[in-house]
Order: C-alpha cells, then sequence, then structure tokens
C-alpha cells in the first residue's frame, strides 16, 4: 500500500494505491483505501483492511454524535486525537496506519496515525509499504504554497512511485482533494496499469491435451490413484 497527503494554498490532497495484498497474492486490484469521515474530512488507511475500513467508520460515526453534541463543525485535530486514543488502547494490534486529511473552521490540517497510536501533523506525509518510493517524490519535488493542480500530480506522482517500485502497491490513483467549499474524490483518477488485449487467440481445439488414461472406480478406491488430502 503506499497512501500519501499534502497540503497546498487551498486545501489538502490525499491519494492510494487500490491493490489489496493477502501476502504474495494480489486479492484485489482495485480496492478503495480513501475512507469518508465527515464532509470535509476524509482518511487514507494502510494496513489490513478490516482494520482501516472498521476504525474509520467507528470514528465518522463518533463524530458525527460529537457534532451534534457540540453543534458545531468537526474538526481534522479532533478526528486524529480520537484515532490516536482508540488505536494505542489496543496497543498496535489494530493494524491501522492512516493520513487524516480535511477543513474545518481552523483551516487546512493534514495527520498521520500509527498502528501504536503515534501521530505526526506535517505539510506532506506517506504511509505504507511504498511510503519510502512515495517519500523520495515528495523530498525532491514539494514545495510551499503549491496550486491544487501541482499539489494533485504531486500526489499521484508520489502514489505511482509506490505503485511502480513497491510490489505491495499496484495499478490505480485514487485522489480526494477537500477545500473548505467543497470535497471532490477522484476514483481512479490514473489507470496506469490498464490489461491490454491479448496478441493471440489461445482457444485450443478439443483433443489438443491427449488423453494418457481413463479408469471408473468406485469412491472407496480413489486413494489407489490419486492422493486425497485429509481435511
Ligand atoms: C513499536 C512499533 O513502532 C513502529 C514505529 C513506526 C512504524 C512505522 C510504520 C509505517 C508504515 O506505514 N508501515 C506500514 C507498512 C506497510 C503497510 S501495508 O498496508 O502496505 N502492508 C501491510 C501488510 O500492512 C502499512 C503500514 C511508517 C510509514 C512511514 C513513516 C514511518 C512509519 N513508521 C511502525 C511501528
Amino acid at each position: 500500500t503506499t497512501i500519501v497527503g499534502c497540503l497546498y494554498d487551498g486545501g489538502v490532497v490525499i491519494a492510494a494505491d487500490t491493490r489489496a495484498t493477502s501476502g504474495p497474492i494480489v486479492a484485489d486490484k482495485n480496492c478503495e483505501k480513501l475512507h469518508y469521515i465527515s464532509p470535509q474530512i476524509w482518511c487514507a488507511g494502510a494496513g489490513t483492511a478490516a482494520d482501516t475500513e472498521f476504525t474509520t467508520a467507528l470514528i465518522s460515526s463518533n463524530l458525527e454524535l460529537h457534532a451534534l453534541s457540540t453543534g458545531r463543525k468537526p474538526r481534522v485535530v479532533t478526528v486524529m486525537t480520537m484515532l490516536k486514543q482508540h488505536l494505542f488502547r489496543y496497543q498496535g494490534h489494530i493494524g491501522a496506519y492512516l493520513v487524516v486529511a480535511g477543513c474545518d473552521p481552523t483551516g487546512a490540517h493534514l495527520f498521520t496515525v500509527h498502528a501504536h497510536g503515534s501521530t505526526d501533523k506535517l505539510p506532506y506525509v506517506t504511509m505504507g509499504s511504498g511510503s519510502l518510493a512515495a517519500m523520495s517524490v515528495f523530498e525532491t519535488q514539494w514545495k510551499r504554497d503549491m496550486t491544487r493542480e501541482a499539489a494533485v500530480a504531486l500526489c499521484a506522482d508520489a502514489i505511482q512511485a509506490g505503485i511502480f517500485n513497491d510490489l505491495g502497491s499496484g495499478s490505480n490513483v485514487d485522489v480526494c482533494v477537500i477545500t473548505p467549499e467543497k470535497t471532490q474524490l477522484m476514483r481512479n483518477f490514473i489507470t496506469p496499469n490498464v490489461r491490454e488485449k491479448k496478441k493471440r487467440d489461445y482457444k485450443f481445439q478439443r483433443g489438443t491435451t491427449a488423453w494418457l488414461d481413463e479408469r471408473v472406480v468406485k469412491r472407496e478406491e480413489i486413494r489407489k490413484y490419486v492422493s486425497v488430502e485429509e481435511v
């Protein structure tokens, strides 16, 4: 997984790749790693998919209750605090590594929250197995007070650095731009790995694979011919 966040002169951008893995297997080529918290606060999640999904949904629900109770718009720092307290309580056993971003009455903010509960507040951040590749892009190209277009392009480049240099990341680039006026989620903003049409038609004629042997046996005799794993 590669997830990033970047502040710019009008708001904040977060982005993510879309590969879900189970060990060395690609389990999903186009999963969603950008999670809704409130209309102008979103989270990018790396780590265990169920943990990032359920942790962000829980804090989103609690934040709505908090906003109703206070009668005020929710703040990004409140989301960060709720997340860090929840994750610290579980001592890292909830495998959620999160980039929290949004706009509230105090401005645009960007945080990271680690599974053990540690947090950072920074102008640009990366997390996940592709975080070092992504960070190399920010460290060489980030500038203060970028335009929206420049921030979106930089985040997309950082995610693609993860996609093409980290085997745990891949497929497409999702982007979310959050400003005080509105939030724009761009699912599959870049699709740099579209599978091209096969160059040949591989339909094989019947009988291509010759039958070597055929036997009809009783079920209890099958072990003589094939190895049957004990279940
Ligand atoms: C007592 C534990 O102390 C710790 C201290 C620091 C970190 C940590 C982790 C990360 C990080 O993002 N790790 C991470 C990797 C892969 C995926 S993944 O989703 O791609 N793959 C799997 C299998 O989770 C997620 C998160 C990180 C990233 C950027 C900068 C600093 C960072 N630091 C972890 C433990």
